[in-house]
C-alpha cells in the first residue's frame, strides 16, 4: 500500500476519533476532562502530523518532515500530560522538555546537518523516552483487579516502543539506502511506520475511554457502598456482608467459633452536638471512625451503622474473642482525647458484642442481641463493653449473664 494512503487513513481515524471523544467530554465528570480535553488534542496533533506527511511535496521535504515529526512529539506528550493528569499527578512544564529537545535535534539533522542515520536515532530515543514515561506512570499506579483498560494501554504503549527499536536496528544494521524517502512504499517499513504511529491515538483513545468508564464505575461503587462522611462501609454493604456471612458460615455449632458483632455507640453524643456544633461532632465522628478503622484487624469489617452508631463484624469469634475485641474498640476511642481545632473533647463508647447463636435464623437477630447488650452497656454506666446472652426468648434477649465489668 502507498505510505501517503496509509497517512490519510491514519489522518481521517484520528480526527474521527478525537471528534468522538468531543462529543462524549460534556458526559465526563469534571475530574477527568482536563484530561480527556490533553488526549483529544493530542489526537487532533498526530492527525496534523499525519497529515503533514501527507502533503509533504506541497513544501520543502526538509522542512515538512521534521515538522511532523515534531508534532508526533509533542502529540505524545500529550498523552503523557493526559495520563498524569488521570491519575491526579501536578502539571509540570518540564515534560515538554525531551520533545523540545527531540524535535530541535531531528530539525538540527535535517536542515543544518543532514544525517538520515542520526535523525532517526534521535525521534527513537525520544520516542522510547516519552512512550517509557507513560508506561511507568501507568505502571506505578495502585494496580487494581480488574483495571484491564490500563493493562491495553501499557502493552499499546510498549508495542510502539518495541516497533520503534526495531525500526533503529533496521536503519542501523541495513543502512539508509542512497535516495530513501519515507512516502516511497518500495520499503514495508514506511507502511508500517503510520500504521503504528496511528496505534495510540486510534486504539488508545478507546482504552482511554475505557479507562474513564472504569474509573467513573469505581466511584460509583464507592459512593454506594462507603459513608460519606467517615469512608467506614455504609449501612448497606454492612448488610449484604453480614447476610452474607451469615449464610456462608452454614449452621451453628458449638464446636467452631462462628461470627460476630461489636455495637459501637458514642455516649452523650447529643450533648457534643449542642455544645459545640453540628460541624465540630461531624470532626468526632470522623476522628471515632479513623480510631475504630485501627483498632480493626485485617478480617474485621467497621461500618457506620447511621448516626454516631458503628458496627464492626468479627470473622470467627467465641464469646471471650468477642468481648475482648469490643474491649480493644473501646480502648481505642477512650484512651485519648479528640481534638477539634483547640478543642480538646473525652470522647467514650459503649459497645454491645454478640456471637452468632443458634437461635440466630439470620444477620439482623445477630444485631438485634447486640443492640440489647449495648443498651445494657448505656444503663450500667456507658464507656464498657457487655456481651448479650445466647438466648432469645419470645423475641426478647434474655440476659442469663450477670452484667458485672470493672468501672473503666
Ligand atoms: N454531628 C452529627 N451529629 C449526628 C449525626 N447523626 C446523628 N447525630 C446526633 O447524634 C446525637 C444522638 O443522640 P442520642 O441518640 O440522644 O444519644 P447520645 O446523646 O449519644 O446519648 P447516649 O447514646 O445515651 O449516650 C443526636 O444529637 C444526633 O443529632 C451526624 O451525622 N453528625
Amino acid at each position: 500500500m502507498d505510505p501517503k494512503t496509509v497517512y490519510l487513513i491514519a489522518a481521517l481515524m484520528m480526527l474521527a476519533n478525537g471528534g468522538v471523544l468531543g462529543l462524549m467530554h460534556g458526559d465526563l465528570p469534571h475530574s477527568l476532562r482536563p484530561s480527556a480535553v490533553s488526549w483529544r488534542v493530542s489526537t487532533l496533533v498526530h492527525a496534523c502530523g499525519c497529515l503533514l506527511f501527507l502533503v509533504q511535496d506541497l513544501a520543502p521535504r526538509a522542512v515538512m518532515l521534521p515538522l511532523g515529526n515534531a508534532l508526533f512529539v509533542l502529540g505524545f506528550t500529550g498523552y503523557w500530560r493526559a495520563l498524569r493528569q488521570f491519575y491526579g499527578a501536578p502539571d509540570s512544564p518540564w515534560i515538554w522538555l525531551p520533545a523540545i529537545a527531540g524535535g530541535g535535534g531531528v530539525f538540527w539533522y535535517n536542515l543544518v546537518q543532514p544525517d538520515m542515520a542520526a535523525r532517526v536515532a534521535v525521534l527513537t530515543l525520544t520516542w522510547l523516552f516519552i512512550l517509557g514515561a507513560c508506561v511507568w506512570h501507568l505502571h506505578s499506579q495502585k494496580r487494581r483487579a480488574r483495571a484491564s483498560s490500563r493493562r491495553v494501554m501499557t502493552g499499546l504503549f510498549v508495542g510502539v516502543m518495541v516497533f520503534m527499536l526495531l525500526r533503529l536496528a533496521y536503519f542501523l544494521i541495513a543502512g539508509v539506502p542512497p535516495g530513501y524517502r519515507v512516502s516511497d512504499g518500495a520499503y514495508w517499513i514506511n507502511v508500517a511506520s503510520p500504521l503504528v504511529v496511528a496505534a495510540i491515538p486510534v486504539i488508545g483513545t478507546t482504552a482511554f475511554l475505557l479507562m474513564c468508564s472504569e474509573r467513573i464505575r469505581r466511584q460509583w461503587e464507592r459512593a454506594a457502598s462507603t459513608d460519606y462522611l467517615t469512608g467506614l462501609a455504609n449501612r448497606r454493604t454492612l448488610a449484604d456482608t453480614g447476610e452474607r456471612r451469615f449464610a456462608a458460615g452454614g449452621g451453628f455449632s458449638e464446636a467452631r467459633p462462628g461470627m460476630g458483632v461489636a455495637l459501637v455507640d458514642i455516649d452523650h453524643f447529643k450533648q457534643v452536638n449542642d455544645r459545640y456544633g453540628h460541624a465540630i461532632g461531624d470532626v468526632a465522628l470522623k476522628q471515632v471512625a479513623e480510631r475504630l478503622e485501627a483498632a480493626c484487624r485485617e478480617t474485621e469489617l467497621p461500618a457506620r451503622q447511621g448516626g454516631e452508631e458503628f458496627v464492626v463484624l468479627f470473622e470467627a469469634v467465641d464469646a471471650a474473642g468477642a468481648r475482648a475485641a469490643g474491649e480493644r474498640l473501646r480502648q481505642a476511642v477512650a484512651a485519648q482525647p479528640f481534638m477539634a481545632g483547640e478543642l480538646k473533647l473525652a470522647i467514650t463508647v459503649s459497645i454491645g458484642v454478640a456471637v452468632r447463636a443458634p437461635g440466630d435464623a439470620g444477620f439482623d437477630d445477630l444485631l438485634r442481641r447486640a443492640d440489647a447488650a449495648l443498651y445494657a452497656a448505656k444503663a450500667a454506666g456507658r464507656n464498657r463493653v457487655e456481651c448479650a446472652a445466647l438466648e432469645i426468648e419470645g423475641g426478647i434477649p434474655n440476659y442469663r449473664e450477670p452484667v458485672q465489668h470493672p468501672t473503666p
